[in-house]
């Protein structure tokens, strides 16, 4: 289904809370647009919370702590804002005056845009680089020096002209907005009427009235079940005055589990696992949060144009946008197209790529720099590589891998279409190839894949298709391939050393439970700040009785009823020495007690290396032309043609095999000489070692020919 048409039917997306309320909009007292939505918030919250009589003097835990007016979602949601509220606001005051004084100050060239500070480190004082960074890498006016930029900020003239020719389509916006609100208002005012069971200070959630009958039939009936579901919440929320006498929590809890199920279509699996997650009340926002779709963000490809342009591009076309939020200057927001977004000339030029808005997060907490050597373990569709090409300006070299044939397809189209000219694409099992036949990046990315707990607006099949296999096997493999992206990362790295673990599930096995067997298995790595400020929640140190590790709280997990972006996980981890594996348990050498190491490290054109040739070499002609000739003769059967009969032939085949294994050879050879060129140029600025994108280099001292290097990447590549 198009953009424009799947917008038509579903109604404009609400907007990104976090950008109603960012300290900029908020000081401008003249603005209509805040100033139309404020109230319009305000009516709904007042609905919401008029329609659920309240028991006296009671009150209800919200996510940040603090006790809240029982008896309504609404009221977590409003304590749930008013805690983002103060968030943003902190973390826009102090990016603020970061920008103050040096948002488009001193550019005078593309590169010096990423050529400060690092965003990483620990503690507030690299909190504070990362908002420095965030400002310095992220902004519009990439390639486009002496241009006005759109932005959050109050460069005011050019947001003005550009709200005044936006404005037509903001108010139509506000107008759906206020009429999607009344009829939300209506609804649950005929919802509070029907709370039949609701006569006295006990309502009777679990007893066989009418309601529970119309629940339990072949159709239930949805709005008693919705009503059930909410009573089952205030009655949690206040069990000694609330429950029955007979009833237990527990007895409340399942029904509560049940009704879920039946009512937004879960396994109950599935419902479980993620009610565990927060308390009843946050946990009925978030299944709701789940049935309406996160709003349409793209992300502007500073590699092409600046926000300000595109923005202005597309307000031409009949697309109504604004920016997405304080915390990012590429994102738009978009909230009615005449035009299919991905079709337009701007789409099609590659001056942006349609890109859910807390992807960006991973990319900005892995603070790229310019001229490094970075993987992106999992790359397809390439949404993140991309975005790390554009802030690295096309400078270094990024291997943008990912096992999927057919999804590195898409991979390549985003990145020829963005313009991308740093990024190399493999296609491997991300476990099995790195770090044993590359290694030694500056920075890894690991957006790993994952059962999608966090994207259910856009993928509700996953509600049902998930099982319990699953939530064994998917950690499984994000354990392993995290421990791979640490291996590969170059802990002596001068300018990095970090890895970011991302995912787009909110389950504790997925997150941070990989983490901690991270840190369990590789005490070579620590939990660094994101530089991602207090946009999000911590994540979690405990979970049921688990225990994990402190530092744990330094990672950022985003709702999507609390943030209104697709919930994820984002984990910003720093090696501070080189990998050790212990070989296989029960081996000779681990009784010995000994150690291998297995991070690739560059080689140095001053010597050290930690390369280890047997565990990737050599590689063996006359062994890889007999496996060729097997194969050859294998696919013969099946074509159902006898190998003998082309015996002669195939004979001749392996020779000219081996020639075309030798072509091949000078083929990659030219292109890893020609890549080695390049990194050498651009890490002869740094100072850094010569390698190759095997992540080697330098004379023959260490026992590995160029063409040895030659055949690892041809495998690779
Ligand atoms: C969450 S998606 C990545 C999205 C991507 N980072 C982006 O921003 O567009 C996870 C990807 O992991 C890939 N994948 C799954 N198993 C893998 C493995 N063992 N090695 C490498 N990639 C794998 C999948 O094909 C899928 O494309």
């Amino acid at each position: 289904m198009g953009l424009g048409r799947r917008m038509k039917k579903q109604g404009p997306p609400p907007p990104l809370d976090e950008s109603k309320i960012s300290v900029h909009k908020k000081r401008k007292a003249g603005d209509s647009e805040s100033k139309a939505e404020r109230p319009s918030d305000k009516k709904r919250r007042k609905a919401e919370i008029k329609r659920r009589p309240e028991p006296k003097g009671k009150s209800y835990e919200a996510a940040d702590g603090k006790p809240v007016r029982s008896g309504s979602v609404a009221a977590v949601k409003s304590a749930n804002r008013k805690k983002k509220l103060s968030d943003v606001i902190e973390w826009n005051e102090e990016t603020n005056e970061e920008l103050s004084h040096d948002e488009f100050e001193g550019i005078d060239a593309a590169g010096d845009e990423l050529g400060g500070n690092s965003t990483d480190g620990i503690g507030s004082e690299q909190k504070a680089q990362a908002f420095d960074d965030e400002s310095i890498f992220d902004s519009d006016e990439d390639g486009c020096i002496g241009e006005t930029v759109f932005s959050d900020e109050d460069i005011s003239d050019a947001e003005k002209k550009l709200t005044a020719a936006n404005m037509a389509g903001l108010s139509r916006k506000l107008d759906q907005q206020k009429a999607a609100e009344d009829e939300q208002a209506k609804l649950e005012l005929q919802e509070s009427t029907l709370q039949t069971n609701i006569s006295n200070d006990r309502p009777d959630a679990l007893g066989d009235g009418e309601a529970a009958k119309s629940v339990s039939g072949v159709t239930p009936d949805m709005q008693l079940l919705r009503t059930r579901i909410t009573d089952t919440i205030r009655i949690l929320g206040d069990l000694p005055k609330l429950s029955q006498p007979d009833k237990s929590r527990a007895d409340y809890m399942q029904q509560l589990l049940e009704d879920i199920c039946i009512y937004y279509g879960y396994t109950s699996f599935l419902a479980e696992k993620l009610l565990s997650l927060f308390t009843p009340m946050e946990a009925f926002a978030f299944f709701e949060a789940n049935e309406t779709p996160r709003p349409v963000v793209i992300r502007t490809n500073t590699l092409k144009t600046n926000r300000r342009t595109l923005a202005q591009a597309l307000i031409n076309r009949g697309v109504v946008l604004e920016p997405v939020g304080k915390w990012s200057k590429v994102g738009l927001q978009v909230f009615e197209s005449a035009v299919p977004l991905g079709a337009t000339p701007e789409y099609l030029a590659g001056h942006y790529i349609l890109q859910a808005a807390s992807s960006f997060l991973p990319v900005i907490a892995l603070a790229p720099q310019p001229n490094e050597r970075i993987l992106d373990m999992a790359a397809a569709p390439g949404g993140k590589t991309t975005y790390i090409s554009a802030l690295m300006r096309n400078t270094g070299c990024i291997i943008a891998n990912d096992a999927s044939k057919a999804r590195a397809k898409g991979l390549i189209g985003n990145i020829h279409r963005l313009g991308c000219k740093n990024t190399i694409v493999s296609c491997q099992d991300a476990r099995t190839v790195f770090p044993k036949a590359l290694g030694g990046f500056d920075r890894v990315i690991l957006d790993a894949p994952c059962t999608g707990t966090g994207v259910i607006s856009k993928d509700p099949s996953v509600k049902t298709s998930k099982t319990a296999r699953d939530f064994l096997a998917i950690p499984h493999m994000q354990k392993q391939l995290l421990l791979a992206a640490i291996d590969s990362t170059d802990h002596s790295s001068k300018t990095g050393g970090y890895i970011v673990y991302s995912t787009c599930s909110v389950t504790v096995e997925e997150n941070e439970q990989v983490v901690q067997y991270a840190l369990h298995k590789r005490p070579n790595v620590k939990i660094v700040d994101t530089g991602l400020g207090n946009f999000g929640s911590e994540g979690f140190r405990s979970y049921m009785t688990k225990k994990f590790d402190e530092r744990m709280a330094l990672a950022r997990r985003y709702f999507p009823h609390r943030e209104n972006v697709d919930g994820f996980f984002v984990c910003k981890l720093i090696k501070t020495g080189p990998s050790k594996l212990v070989v296989g348990a029960g081996s000779s050498k681990e009784r010995q007690g000994e150690t291998e190491t297995i991070e690739k490290k560059p080689v140095t054109e001053e010597g050290s290396s930690s390369i280890d040739t047997d565990s990737f070499g050599p590689f063996d002609n006359e062994g890889d032309t007999e496996i060729i000739a097997r194969a050859e003769r294998n696919r013969l059967r099946r074509k159902g043609v006898n190998p003998k009969a082309v015996g002669n032939k195939l004979k001749s085949d392996g020779g000219d095999l081996n020639e075309k294994a030798d072509s091949q050879d000078k083929l990659v050879k030219s292109i890893s000489v020609s890549i080695d060129t390049k990194v050498t140029k651009e890490k002869a600025s740094n100072s850094r070692p010569v390698q190759d994108i095997n992540g080697r280099g330098g004379p023959k001292k260490h026992g590995i020919s160029s063409s040895t290097n030659t055949k690892k990447a041809r495998k690779v590549v």
